[in-house]
């Protein structure tokens, strides 16, 4: 039996079709509008949706697609009339589970919610052995703020094209995720979806592991090797701190972008690649255009779409809706119930500045839930956290020099960030020139440890 929500404005049909539903023993919500659907969705997260595709305050299609970008597996059931057809073709390329014509037989409704529900129970079974945990959705992005509808939204346009798009954000607001969400919501989403960290690779080799290079290009290039555009293929390849990039691989990249052609290293024809592009930065890429640090023309054909995801201190009104989704996802990593949190810590969580933004969040809550003793999390164990005088355990024995420590640090945050230069600098408080030089003066690498 499943959680379901029926949206009709015809109050007959509505009605109708939620007693029999009701009778075969779902739990049934009803909804006669867009705006009704949208926030009973949100509230309720029913496995199952039958969704009228006229309604009176807007198109069953925009709530389709907002219900799709907040939880994509939701099996969502459009109801259409014959003369839909376009409009049931769009619905069944958004991600809709099926479609039933008016007038509606009973018959065929429960077989279509049957089904629908048994491919959940499929799904499921097939993310218990694949990623990890049933039932807990990583790819899901949590929000229901304005600016996070916002963002839904063009999540939902993205998801229909392929066009370049540009996501920006500060660090930890959910780049990544969002560029993740696009590719899986679009037609392609069985095709590679490849990341590529502009900052976290030597310079030197940026261009061989963006293009590719032919055997023997360089000394150490044994053998022929494609490069992320290539393995990208028909998919997306997520250049992440696309501002990193120096300015002779930008010209590169904008020739790539216009023209869907490219070269490996050392190669002397030119290859094709259908691969979509999204690149996400926290840099101000207007100011690094005026200090001629970015390329102007590449800047203008990657911000044709932007997606701004806003800072987490500006949409404080998501803290419940984000710690609930955490202290999920760590009760099904952990393999416990899901924590209960004391009077005062939403307040307390509230309160804080987030400059690390959701990432932060995440990493609060669970080191608050392995903290915890009993069930609950206290709003102490927050503040501790929170205001850094948590105890931690020390890493490093006594016995080592400064050099060797700060050694070892930096390689272990280094690490902890997969070699996200920008991002390390950022943890370890340093400009990224002095972290360069450290780098250099103790000759770390990612396979030095
Ligand atoms: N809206 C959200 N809902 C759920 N989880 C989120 C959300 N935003 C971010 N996260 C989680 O926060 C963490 C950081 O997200 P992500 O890596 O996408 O951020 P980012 O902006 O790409 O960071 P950076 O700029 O440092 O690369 C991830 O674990 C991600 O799943």
């Amino acid at each position: 039996m499943a959680d379901l929500l029926i949206v009709d404005d015809e109050s007959t049909i509505l009605e109708s079709i939620s007693m029999f539903m009701a009778e075969k023993g779902h739990a049934v919500h009803t909804a006669a509008t867009v705006k009704q659907a949208l926030e009973l969705f949100e509230k309720t997260n029913p496995q199952v949706v039958i969704l009228d595709i006229r309604l009176t305050d807007g198109s069953g299609l925009d709530a389709l697609r907002q219900m799709k970008a907040v939880n994509p597996l939701a099996r969502i059931i459009m109801i259409t009339a014959f003369q839909d057809m376009e409009t049931t073709i769009e619905a069944m390329k958004l991600g809709a589970y099926d479609y039933i014509h008016k007038p509606l037989d009973a018959v065929e409704l429960d077989n279509t919610v049957a089904q629908a529900i048994e491919s959940l129970e499929q799904d499921r079974k097939h993310t218990e052995f694949s990623e990890g945990p049933a039932g807990f959705d990583r790819g899901v992005i949590v929000g229901s703020s304005r600016v996070m509808k916002d963002v839904f939204k063009m999540i939902g346009m993205l998801c229909q094209n392929r066009a370049t798009a540009l996501i920006t954000g500060e660090t930890g607001t959910g780049k990544e995720l969002v560029s993740r969400r696009i590719h899986l919501s679009s037609p392609d989403k069985d095709k590679p979806f490849i990341t590529f960290d502009c900052s976290a690779v030597v310079n030197t080799l940026l261009e061989s592991e963006l293009f590719g290079h032919e055997k023997g290009a360089f000394t150490g290039a044994v053998t022929q090797r494609p490069g992320k555009i290539e393995l990208a293929g028909d998919g997306t390849l997520f250049l992440d701190e696309v501002g990193e990039l120096p300015l002779n691989l930008q010209a590169k990249l904008l020739g790539f972008l216009e023209r869907k052609e490219y070269m490996r290293v050392g190669g002397c024809s030119n290859l094709t690649s259908r691969c979509r592009i999204i690149a996400a930065t926290n840099q101000d890429l207007d100011q690094m255009v005026k200090e001629k640090k970015f390329r102007a023309d590449l800047y203008y054909r990657l911000k044709v779409v932007t997606i701004t995801l806003p800072s987490l201190k500006d949409r404080l009104s998501d803290i419940p809706l984000l710690v609930d989704h955490f202290i999920r996802k760590c009760a099904h990593d952990l393999g416990v119930k899901p924590m209960q949190l004391q009077d005062g810590c939403i307040e307390r969580l509230k309160s804080h500045a987030w400059t690390g933004n959701v990432r932060e969040l995440e990493n609060v809550i669970i080191s608050a839930a392995i903290r915890s003793r009993g069930n609950v999390i206290l709003v102490e164990t927050l503040d501790a956290l929170l205001s850094g005088t948590a105890p931690q355990v020390s890493r490093y024995p006594a016995s080592q020099s400064l050099a060797q420590v700060e050694k070892r640090h930096i390689q272990a945050v280094l690490a902890s960030v997969q070699w996200n230069k920008t991002r390390a600098s950022r943890i370890l408080k340093i400009s990224l020139p002095t972290l360069r030089k450290k780098i250099h003066k103790y000759q770390l690498s990612p396979n030095s440890g």
